[in-house]
């Protein structure tokens, strides 16, 4: 059973199509990354997940439980995006009020409170004023929080965002964390470098559209292009490859070799062997997350509307007669 699962799902405001027919799988114990621009829908997702917003069309569901409901509810634990607690209370004092909300007797919290705060490295400030805090630490604060009930599945709506990078870091390592305890992450970040490093599958949302999804290696994989270097002294056979069929560009002191899309690394490999040169280095070439993003992006704006298929693959759709498009 996904953890999260929507099929088509839609949401207007008004005549604002927020999201225009979504359909993602979350599976248990991933950290899955929402990526998009300013206004993409990820807000408007992660708020129809928690029932606060209602879908227009399609369905959503939460651990196999329609959303919004109140056993949905309970498994799910929420950091909201530009969250303010208030500078008065302590993180003690803070849990407290939380633990009470959720239902806790006095004797849990009191054991329970130091043990999640130490979990996320605050323990020895728990009396402080949260006003004192750094962004960092309130952040962790906040993802305590979340956390405090123990749900299955954690929404977290830019956790990172004006962390230093060393609390970037400890935040990245308390996901880890999470996902070791076989909690699910849903991360809703502009920062794809963090994202990249953290995330096992993301989706890219493109003007309430999902237009691709998959694993981050997958994504960054630049198909058919490897980079290859010999020992020092030794000539890369150029010529003798090209006739093989493969574009070789120089790339300093390495080679870039591109596959034609029916021919694979080996016959290069083989080659080289023969030819008794010994090989140093050897990868399949990457892209940033980065990079990719900004290709789909540019993609569906010269396109038109631009939807991933099955294997995530981005492909054009026609957009309905009449249906406007929106512009931020
Ligand atoms: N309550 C609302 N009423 C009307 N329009 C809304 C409302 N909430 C969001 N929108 C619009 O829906 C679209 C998607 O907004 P949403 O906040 O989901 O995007 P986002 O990807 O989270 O953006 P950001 O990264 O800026 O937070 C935007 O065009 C936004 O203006």
């Amino acid at each position: 059973m996904s953890v999260i699962e929507t099929v088509e799902l839609r949401k207007n405001y008004g005549p604002v199509e927020a999201l225009r027919g979504v359909s993602i799988r979350v599976e248990p114990g991933e950290i899955y990354g929402l990526l998009g621009q300013n206004g993409a829908g990820k807000t408007t997702l992660i708020k129809i997940m928690l029932g606060i917003v209602h879908k227009s069309e399609g369905d959503a569901s939460l651990l196999g439980l329609p959303v919004g409901t109140v056993e949905a509810r309970k498994r799910v634990g929420y950091l909201p995006e530009d969250h303010a607690f208030p500078g008065y209370h302590t993180a003690r004092t803070l849990m407290d009020f939380y633990g009470q909300i959720y239902g806790l007797s006095r004797g849990e919290r009191q054991k329970k409170i130091p043990e999640m705060l130490e979990v996320v490295g605050i323990r020895k400030r728990m009396d402080h004023r949260i006003r004192t805090y750094s962004k960092g630490m309130k952040q962790r604060l906040g993802i305590a929080q979340a956390m405090f009930h123990d749900p299955a599945v954690i929404f977290l709506d830019e956790p990172t965002d004006g962390v230093d990078p060393v609390g970037r870091r400890e935040i990245r390592d308390l996901m880890q964390r999470l996902k070791s305890e076989g909690k699910t992450v849903f991360l809703n970040s502009h920062l794809l470098g963090e994202v990249e490093l953290i995330c096992d599958r993301v989706a890219i949302l493109h003007q309430g559209e999902l237009v691709r999804q998959g694993t981050v290696a997958d994504l960054t994989r630049q198909q058919n292009r490897f980079v290859i270097g010999l020992a020092g002294g030794q000539a890369f056979p150029t010529e003798d490859v090209t006739r093989l069929g493969y574009t070789v560009e120089p790339a300093g002191d390495l080679v870039e070799v591109v596959l034609p899309d029916d021919k694979t690394v080996d016959p290069v490999l083989g080659l080289l062997q023969t030819r008794g040169l010994n090989l140093r280095h050897l990868v399949e070439k990457k892209q940033s997350l980065e990079d990719v993003f900004v290709s789909m992006v540019d993609a569906a704006d010269a396109d038109g509307d631009v939807r991933a298929d099955s294997g995530g693959r981005p492909v054009k759709a026609v957009r309905q007669v009449g249906a406007p498009r929106r512009r931020k």
